[in-house]
């Protein structure tokens, strides 16, 4: 059987979200390690007053392109940028470039989404949800389409505490919610959100959730497979270790410890702390494009990309190592550093505040006084909104169960397995993602201040 490599070459493959954290590790692990791949259409828009070529050509600039450009300096070739919108109608994509598309391509991976917690319920639901069901109609019209991976989460259904790598049924029709909705004004849509999204914690989880229906759907008409990967750190391996360029989930409430800012939060030290590498995570979505397309099995597959069933790590442990920054503190700390996990809710209200309320209250009268405008109370205000809006995670514990994804590392061949690597060990990954992706960090923000 052909290697994932062979498989790739001469291949055309359309990527959405390729400027978002894990598109651009898909990008470069696929031209690095599959340098025959015919083409990349990367589905980007406008942004920031950057055209999407502008945006294209900054983002293959980046350090994270290094070994690519060593290997092959013409790398940019094979790139080619299709402007669109995702929640305009069509996807916004212009009718030759919808020809250009539908006519050569062979393999999609569909990784954009938005992934904030407060995303207001239509937004989610237009990007998450109905682009998906787009994207899929677009896919339909390609003859030569070999596989459709979807980028899910673990937690689209962590209102469960056992997961299968199996598609739940929805929590409510998804269309019969895209009609109701389409009618309302925001305002009624805010005010009853709480009551829609019933027992998930926000609208991502919820409107991935319903995105998976949206997908299995299709299921009979397209070869898919859907990629549900945990809390997505920096890199393990590739293209070097610690690569991270956001603070989602972990990496904000690290930089704050590290900065003497966090003192205390939420979580259960026993709790499992399904942290997985996105290198780690894009060899499984590549492999799993390659089994999808070879072996076209009859209904869409899942896979569950976590760790914790295999190198369990728990926040305790985490805890440990955030003791490390009372040694060697973040650039311009604001505090010596020292933050402390408790699962116990009134002694975190009791830390918050004696260690975050009354100094950053004492710090903004010395800033009133000696002229300057107060900070320290707006940046606890938004540190405690994000931390609440984490610690739903970071105080419970699931289970996912991985064996498509074992089934998936038993067809490897020992070459691709090497190239493909699927298992992080936690003593080695877990040091690397903290230290290093906080040495990263800290060198590009130097001041959490800077939070506007
Ligand atoms: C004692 C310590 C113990 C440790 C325990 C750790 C607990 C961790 C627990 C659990 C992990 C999470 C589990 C996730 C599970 C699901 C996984 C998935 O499936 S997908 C990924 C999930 N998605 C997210 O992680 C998005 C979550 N974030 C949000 O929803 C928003 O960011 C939110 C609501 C939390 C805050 O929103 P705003 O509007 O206040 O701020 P904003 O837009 O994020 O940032 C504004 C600017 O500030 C910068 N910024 C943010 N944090 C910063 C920082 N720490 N330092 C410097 N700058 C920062 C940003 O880069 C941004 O800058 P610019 O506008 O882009 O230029
Ligand atoms: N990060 C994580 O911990 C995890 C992520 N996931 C899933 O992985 C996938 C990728 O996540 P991640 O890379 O972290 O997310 P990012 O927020 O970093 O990237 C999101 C991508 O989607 C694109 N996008 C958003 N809105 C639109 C739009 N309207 N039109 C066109 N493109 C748009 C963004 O483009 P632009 O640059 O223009 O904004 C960006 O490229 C998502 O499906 C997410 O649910 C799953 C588990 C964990």
């Amino acid at each position: 059987m052909a290697s994932i490599a062979d498989y790739y070459a001469g291949k055309s493959v359309l990527i959405t979200g390729a400027t978002g954290f894990m598109g651009k590790v898909l990008v470069e692990k696929l031209l690095r390690s599959c340098p025959h791949v015919r083409a990349l259409y990367l589905l980007v828009r406008p942004k920031a007053g950057q055209s999407m070529q502008e945006r294209v050509s900054d983002m293959m600039k980046c350090k994270l392109f290094d070994r690519v450009r060593e290997d092959n300096p013409d790398f940019h070739q094979k790139i080619v940028p299709i402007s669109s919108e995702l929640i305009q109608p069509g996807l916004a994509i212009g009718p030759e470039d919808k020809e250009t598309l539908t006519s050569c391509i062979n393999i999609i991976f569909h990784c954009a989404a938005t992934i904030r917690f407060d995303e207001p319920l239509k937004h989610a639901l237009q990007l998450n949800v109905m682009a998906t069901q787009q994207l899929i109609s677009l896919a339909q019209q390609m003859p030569h389409l070999q596989a459709f991976i979807h980028i899910s989460t673990a937690y689209a259904n962590c209102n469960r505490r056992h997961i299968d790598d199996i598609i739940y049924p929805p929590p409510v029709e998804p269309k019969k919610l895209i009609d109701s909705l389409e009618w309302m004004e925001d305002s009624i849509v805010r005010d009853i959100t709480p009551r829609l999204i019933g027992d998930h914690p926000n609208t991502y989880t919820y409107t991935k959730a319903l995105a998976e229906c949206v997908v299995q759907k299709e299921s009979s008409k397209l070869s898919i497979a859907i990629i549900r990967p945990s809390i997505v750190g920096a890199s393990w391996q590739e293209p070097f270790p610690g690569w991270i360029d956001n603070f989602n989930g972990p990496s904000g409430v690290f930089i704050a410890a590290g900065k003497g800012i966090l003192r205390t939060m939420r979580a259960n030290n026993d709790a499992v702390a399904d942290l997985i590498p996105v290198d780690v995570v894009i060899n499984l979505t590549l492999a799993a494009g390659w089994y999808t397309a070879v072996h076209r099995p009859k209904a869409a597959l899942v896979y569950n990309c976590t760790t914790g069933g295999i190198n369990p790590f728990h926040w305790g442990e985490i805890g440990m190592f955030l003791f490390s920054f009372k040694r060697n503190p973040l650039e311009q700390a604001f505090r010596r550093p020292n933050a402390n996990i408790t699962s116990n809710y009134l002694m975190n209200q009791y830390w918050i505040l004696v260690s975050h309320r009354f100094p950053a209250l004492l710090y903004d009268l010395y800033l009133r006084l000696s002229g300057q405008k107060p900070q320290m109370m707006r940046i606890f205000n938004r540190l405690h909104k994000a931390i609440g809006l984490l610690e739903y995670f970071s105080s419970q514990d699931w289970e996912w169960n991985s064996e498509n994804m074992n089934m998936l590392m038993s067809h490897l061949s020992p070459e691709d397995r090497k190239v493909q690597y699927l298992q992080p060990r936690p003593s080695t990954y877990h040091t690397a993602m903290i230290a290093t992706s906080l040495q990263t960090f800290s060198s590009r923000h130097s001041t959490l201040m800077c939070v506007s």
